[in-house]
């Protein structure tokens, strides 16, 4: 008995010697920034807004490729070099979506988000031609304008009040725009934000940042008896029989439409719903997808139009150009309902939106996990198993890639100047957004509604931004700035 027990440990010892040891010795050749032998880089990262300056720092000094230690978990590698991120982005055969990803799944289910490999290629084929159907696109600008327009009346309200943060109602608004071309539903976020619908995906989204932060909520067996597991399995039900009762609803109706066959699709459900009649989705692909959708565009879109909006009040002369073009454009400012076409003339708006996207790209990192080992040259293998990190955020803030990264300069999206995969807030790859289009046609839509109503200023008294990385990027003390009537036409 002694002996067998001796026997078993000294196994579980060999295991894990050779899970670590495996790892360590070919990611000898890799830099990593001192840390305790212990607690690895733990104590580096006790101030959450601090993380993203100190990784980006250690990029920089280190170079595009930084093993970081988090005990208990494995140790992991940090890129942001380009030519790296290259190879990692367009490979499925060595990389998958990370671990944490699954966090998602109770929610999200197989959506495009959370999908492994085969099912992900599969259902990426049949949705990429819906999110660039034209007259889908279309049909969203005219849903982006109405919700912009009680958007504004929000924002009326807080006029001359010095200091707003200004990213809650961005965030109802998005949602807003979300439901309604993801499922033809009216929540009212932006007037209700009480209600039971937005509650739940909010609470869904605050219970998965808390899985990742708290190291015991990560196995499944304990989770289980957390307080998160009862409130999500609370907010899934709610979620799951919200979808239900549209589709019963939408199958009633379209009874009544069945002699026109050619009914127009006017929101994603309508498109899934077609692929489900072709037996190419199951109902629960098409519920999966419905909540990746929502998921994926809501936050990540709602964080893009804050910044681009705090980026703009603290520059008056780049408003000021923003202003010019889009009386270029309409001839005045009060303009209402833009067309998709004028969306698509604001290219001005555009590279100012990628020049916030670049200093907050809205998903500061995302995870991968590689399953086959993937060499790299000069004897730096990536092995089989590894946790790595896509940095984003530290990719934007390399001067390497972009000289003086600290500074709005929309500028330097002129041309034809920036190198493959260094600016990556869609990601890049087969596995890149899928939103891109959507999500720049409501940013644009959004912004330009905002600054031809508001002429925007930094908050007073004067605030420093504290960006925290959540699920998306975040600023601790909100993303303030203030409003004033714009008068001028
Ligand atoms: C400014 C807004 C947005 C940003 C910055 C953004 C960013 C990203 C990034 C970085 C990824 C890759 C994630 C990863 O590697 O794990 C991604 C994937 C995805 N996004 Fe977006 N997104 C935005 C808006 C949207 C919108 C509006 C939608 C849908 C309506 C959407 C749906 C998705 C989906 C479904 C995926 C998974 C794609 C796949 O794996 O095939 N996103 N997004």
């Amino acid at each position: 008995m002694f002996l067998a027990g001796i026997i078993l440990l000294a196994t579980i010892s060999a295991i894990l010697c050779y899970i670590i040891f495996r790892n360590n010795t070919h990611l000898i050749n890799i830099p990593k920034p001192p840390c305790s032998i212990l607690l690895g880089h733990i104590l580096h990262f006790k101030d959450s807004t601090k993380i993203l300056q100190i990784l980006t720092n250690y990029t920089i000094q280190y170079g595009g490729l930084l093993r970081i230690y988090m005990p208990p978990t494995k140790p992991s590698v940090l890129i942001t070099d380009s030519e790296v991120l290259q190879v990692l982005l367009t490979s499925n055969k060595e990389v998958a979506k990370a671990k944490d990803y699954n966090f998602c799944k109770p929610w999200m289910g197989s959506g495009l988000l959370t999908s492994e490999v085969d099912k992900w290629k599969c259902h990426r084929r049949i949705l990429t031609p819906c999110f660039g159907r034209l007259s889908l696109l279309k049909n969203f600008t005219d849903v982006f304008d109405s919700f912009g327009n009680i958007l504004i009346q929000k924002l009326g309200a807080k006029v001359n009040n010095k200091d707003i943060d200004i990213f809650p109602l961005i965030k109802m608004y998005s949602l807003d725009v979300l439901f309604e071309t993801s499922m033809g539903l009216s929540v009212n976020a932006q007037e209700d934000i009480e209600g039971e619908y937005v509650k739940s995906l909010e609470r869904m989204c605050e219970i998965v940042v808390n899985r990742l932060k708290t190291p015991y909520k990560r196995f499944n067996f304990i989770y289980r008896f957390t307080e998160d597991y009862r409130k999500q399995t609370e907010a899934i039900k709610i979620i799951d029989s919200f979808f239900y009762n549209i589709i019963k609803t939408k199958r009633q109706s379209d009874g009544t439409k069945k002699s026109n066959q050619n009914v127009l699709e006017t929101t994603f459900l309508d498109l899934l719903l077609k692929i489900y009649e072709d037996d190419e989705f199951t109902m629960t692909d098409v519920k999966d997808e419905v909540n990746t959708f929502l998921f994926g565009g809501h936050d990540t879109t709602a964080t893009g139009i804050a910044f681009t909006l705090y980026a703009l009040a603290r520059h008056p002369k780049i408003q000021e150009k923003v202003i010019e073009e889009q009386l270029h454009i309409f001839g005045k400012l009060n303009k209402n309902s833009p067309s998709y076409e004028d969306l698509q003339n604001m290219k001005y708006l555009e590279i100012v939106i990628y020049e916030a996207l670049r200093l907050y790209p809205p998903i500061p990192i995302t995870g991968r996990r590689i399953i086959n080992d993937v060499h790299l040259g000069n004897g730096v293998i990536l092995p089989k198993n590894l946790n790595v990190c896509l940095f984003i955020y530290g990719c934007h803030h390399n001067p390497k890639y972009f000289p003086e990264p600290e500074k709005f300069k929309p500028e330097r999206f002129e041309g034809n100047n920036i190198l493959p995969y260094t600016f990556l807030p869609f990601s890049s790859g087969p596995r890149n957004c899928i939103g891109k289009k959507f999500a720049i046609l409501q940013m644009k839509s959004c912004i330009s509604k905002i600054v031809r109503n508001f002429d925007l200023q930094p908050s007073d008294p004067e605030y420093i931004l504290e960006l925290v990385p959540r699920m998306t990027l975040a600023a601790r003390n909100g993303i303030r700035l203030s409003i004033k009537k714009r008068t001028s036409d």
